[in-house]
């Protein structure tokens, strides 16, 4: 059955070749030695592309931070407990967490996307609620999710993607919160990266390295049971994802439908956007790889991605926060872009 999931077949946006080849030769008569501004101007001439315009814009961001709980949690894989996923979506809502303060920092309109934790946190202004379980169930022994749950929460990611369009972003930024998460990303991307546990798992929130080890040991566990299952990506996503982590995939594979370019933030979001472009792989020209966390498994995937991210400030936050980081740094490479006077306009001489 294919549980409502017939808008996954939708083609991603074409990039805008046009647009791209008119930023490039614009970048290269302003006044300033050619590629002297460096990854700036392949962020200007990149984003160009994306939105259709010579002139490309970041100032109004959408961030949607998608929170849900996770059954590996009862498997002692977190330094925290699993009622801090719903403690955090509170916090979202009233204002205090780190991505909160980071998008009034930059401006940014922030929503909430609660799929479903084991502690309900009640209803709250600026949440939308989907209710998919206390959960997902325990991957060690069951597939995380239902077909219908997996098919919501991919479907409730591009609604999210949709608010945001229709909102009039010129970026998205998709964050998520869920203890025991950096354990489902470690084994989402064991699956399709087809890598040892070893290469993925870390500290995630601050396990130690008898913490550690014992992840990969339940990491191991959980590959084992759903072995001989996982050579289809929908399929590895249902059995070793999480609620945030499938509505993650499906806010952006429908960013890339729509045209809307993403701000990938860290481990998890790079984790769910590997499932996302696994599902749908015209994803992949709509993300741009925001920073490289902390969590050392997020390397692999960034490799995988073929990816080469903006910042390395040793975040590992998640929320969004990394990607939020970023966007004064696209501000200015889209000011420099549209701003700069050209050689004729200074009558400065050009390059010889
Ligand atoms: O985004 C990252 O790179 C990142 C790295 C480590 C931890 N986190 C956050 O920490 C939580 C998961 O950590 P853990 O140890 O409970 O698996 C989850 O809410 C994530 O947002 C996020
Ligand atoms: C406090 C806290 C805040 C977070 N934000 C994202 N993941 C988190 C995990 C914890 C534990």
């Amino acid at each position: 059955m294919n549980q409502g999931l017939e808008w996954l077949d939708v083609p991603a946006a074409a990039l805008d070749e046009a647009a791209g080849a008119a930023a490039l030769a614009r970048q290269q008569v302003l006044t300033k030695p050619r590629g002297s501004l460096g990854r700036l101007e392949e962020l200007a001439v990149r984003l160009a592309a994306m939105q259709g315009t010579e002139r490309p814009r970041a100032e109004k961001v959408a961030i949607v931070v998608f929170a849900g709980d996770h059954g590996v949690a009862a498997e002692g894989i977190s330094a925290f407990p699993q009622s801090v996923t719903a403690e955090m979506i509170k916090n979202y809502a009233r204002g205090g967490a780190g991505i909160s303060v980071a998008a009034r920092a930059i401006g940014a309109a922030m929503e909430i996307v609660d799929l479903g934790t084991a502690v309900d946190p009640g209803p709250l202004e600026g949440v939308v609620r989907y209710d998919l379980g206390p959960g997902t169930a325990n991957f060690v022994e069951a597939p995380a999710m239902d077909e219908h749950q997996c098919a919501r929460a991919l479907a409730a990611g591009r609604h999210a993607a949709e608010r945001a369009r229709l909102a009039g972003a010129d970026l998205f930024i998709g964050g998520e919160m869920g203890i025991g998460n950096t354990t489902v990303s470690a084994a989402l991307a064991s699956a399709l990266l087809r890598l040892d546990p070893e290469q993925l798992a870390g500290p995630g929130t601050g396990l130690d390295p008898n913490g550690v080890a014992h992840k990969v040991a339940v990491l191991r566990r959980a590959l084992a049971h759903h072995q001989g299952h996982l050579d289809d990506p929908r399929e590895t996503l249902r059995r070793l994802g999480g609620f945030e982590i499938a509505a993650l995939a499906g806010s952006y594979i429908a960013c890339a439908q729509m045209g809307l370019p993403v701000l990938v933030d860290g481990f998890i979001s790079s984790a769910s956007a590997l499932a996302a472009i696994r599902l749908h792989p015209g994803t992949r020209d709509w993300l741009i790889l925001t920073h490289a966390s902390a969590e050392p498994g997020h390397r692999r995937i960034v490799e995988a991605l073929d990816g080469r991210p903006l910042l390395d400030f040793g975040m590992r936050l998640g929320e969004g926060s990394g990607a939020a980081v970023a966007v004064p740094m696209l501000r200015m490479a889209c000011a420099l872009h549209n701003q700069m006077a050209t050689f004729a306009e200074a009558e400065v001489s050009p390059q010889k």
